[in-house]
C-alpha cells in the first residue's frame, strides 16, 4: 500500500480511538478501517470533503453506516469471497465440535480424568442424515452447504431470494420462503446472513422456541442476528441441545452464563482467521483502492440496496 499511496497507518497493533478516527476522516481521501472500527452517522458527519472511499478490510459492513456514507457521496467497499471457504470450514468445525462433544472430550484429557474407552461415554450425534438449515444462502452459506452435503446432511435454507436452479440443483437444497418453517425443520441451524436492520434478532425468542429441543445452532456471521439472552436462557434450560458460536451480540463481550455450559463451544471471532485469507483480504483492499484511484468503480462496492 505504501508503494501506491501516501499511507498514514494506525499505530501498530492498536485500533484508532474515536478522536483519531475523526482526524483520519478529515485528512484522508480513502479510509481503510477494519470490522472493529465503528463508522456511524455522527462520525461521517465529522468527515472532511476529501473523503471519497471507505475501503473496509473485512466482508461484513455492519459497523459502517453505508446509507449515510452514500448520501455524503462516500463509497464503501469490502473484501468478500476470499474468506468464504475458511469461514465455512469453521462453521463445519463448530458443528462437529458441538454435535460430537469435542471440547468436553478435550477437557477430560486436559484434566487427566479420562478412564478409558467405554461404550456409552461422551455419546454425540451423527451429522449424516440430519437436516442443516442455513439462514442466509450467500457465499459462505453455499460453501457450508457444499461441505455439509459431503457429510451426508440434508440442506434446507432461507434467503432473501431463492437461488437459481444452477446453484440450488447440485446442493439438492430445499428453499423455505418462511424462516419459521425452516427453523421448525432443522436439526442444525447455521447463521450466515449479514447483520442489518432487517436481520437484527431474526432468531428471537419466539423463533428459537420453534426449534426442536434436540437442535443445535451455529453462528459464524454476526451475534446480533440471534437474541443472545433468549438463546442463553434456552440452552441453560435444556430447551436446545447446544450451540457453536464464533460471534457475539456485544462484539467482544461473551455472556458469562454461556461460558458455563458444556454443550456450548465458544470461539473468539476467528472464522476467517487464516494467513491466506488475511493476505487476500489485503490484496482486495488494494484492488478496490487502486481501481477507485484510477477513476473506476471499486469491484467490491457495497450499495445500500445489497443490505
Ligand atoms: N466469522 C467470521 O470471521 C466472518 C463472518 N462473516 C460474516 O458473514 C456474513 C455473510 O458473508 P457472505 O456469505 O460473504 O455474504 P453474502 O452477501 O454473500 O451472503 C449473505 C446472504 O444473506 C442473505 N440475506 C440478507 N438479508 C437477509 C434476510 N433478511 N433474510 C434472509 N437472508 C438474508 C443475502 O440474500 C445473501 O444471500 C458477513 O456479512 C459477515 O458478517 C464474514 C466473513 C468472516
Ligand atoms: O470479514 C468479516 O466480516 C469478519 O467477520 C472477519 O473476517
Amino acid at each position: 500500500m505504501a508503494e501506491l499511496f501516501d499511507v498514514h497507518p494506525a499505530p501498530e497493533g492498536a485500533p484508532l480511538d474515536r478522536e483519531a478516527l475523526i482526524a483520519a476522516l478529515q485528512e484522508a481521501d480513502i479510509l481503510v478501517p477494519t470490522i472493529t472500527d465503528v463508522i456511524d452517522a455522527p462520525l461521517l458527519g465529522a468527515a472532511g470533503d476529501r473523503l471519497r472511499l471507505i475501503a473496509n478490510y473485512g466482508a461484513g459492513v455492519d459497523h459502517i453506516d453505508v446509507a449515510t456514507a452514500r448520501q455524503r457521496g462516500i463509497l464503501v467497499s469490502n473484501t468478500p469471497g476470499v474468506l468464504t471457504e475458511d469461514t465455512a470450514d469453521m462453521g463445519m468445525a463448530l458443528m462437529l465440535a458441538v454435535l460430537r462433544r469435542m471440547t468436553e472430550g478435550m477437557a477430560k484429557m486436559q484434566e487427566g480424568v479420562w478412564e478409558g474407552w467405554a461404550p456409552e461415554a461422551l455419546l454425540g450425534t451423527r451429522l449424516g442424515g440430519k437436516t442443516l438449515g442455513i439462514l442466509g444462502m450467500g457465499r459462505i452459506g453455499q460453501a457450508l452447504a457444499r461441505r455439509a452435503r459431503v457429510f451426508g446432511m440434508d440442506i434446507h435454507y432461507h434467503n432473501r431470494r431463492r437461488l437459481h436452479e444452477g446453484l440450488e440443483g447440485p446442493l439438492e437444497a430445499t428453499f423455505h420462503e418462511r424462516l419459521d418453517s425452516m427453523v421448525t425443520t432443522a436439526d442444525v441451524i447455521s447463521v450466515n446472513c449479514p447483520h442489518t436492520p432487517s436481520t437484527f434478532h431474526l432468531l428471537n425468542a419466539r423463533r428459537l422456541k420453534l426449534m426442536k429441543p434436540t437442535a443445535v445452532i451455529v453462528n459464524t456471521s454476526r451475534g446480533e442476528v440471534i437474541d443472545e439472552n433468549a438463546l442463553t436462557r434456552m440452552l441453560r434450560a435444556g430447551e436446545l441441545a447446544g450451540a457453536g458460536l464464533d460471534v457475539y451480540e456485544r462484539g467482544r463481550g461473551v455472556n458469562p452464563r454461556l461460558r458455563e455450559l458444556p454443550n456450548v463451544v465458544l470461539l473468539p471471532h476467528m472464522g476467517s482467521a487464516t494467513r491466506e485469507a488475511r493476505l487476500e483480504m489485503g490484496e482486495k483492499v488494494l484492488i478496490n483502492m487502486q481501481t477507485f484511484a484510477d477513476g473506476h468503480r471499486p469491484p467490491d462496492l457495497v450499495v445500500p440496496s445489497m443490505l
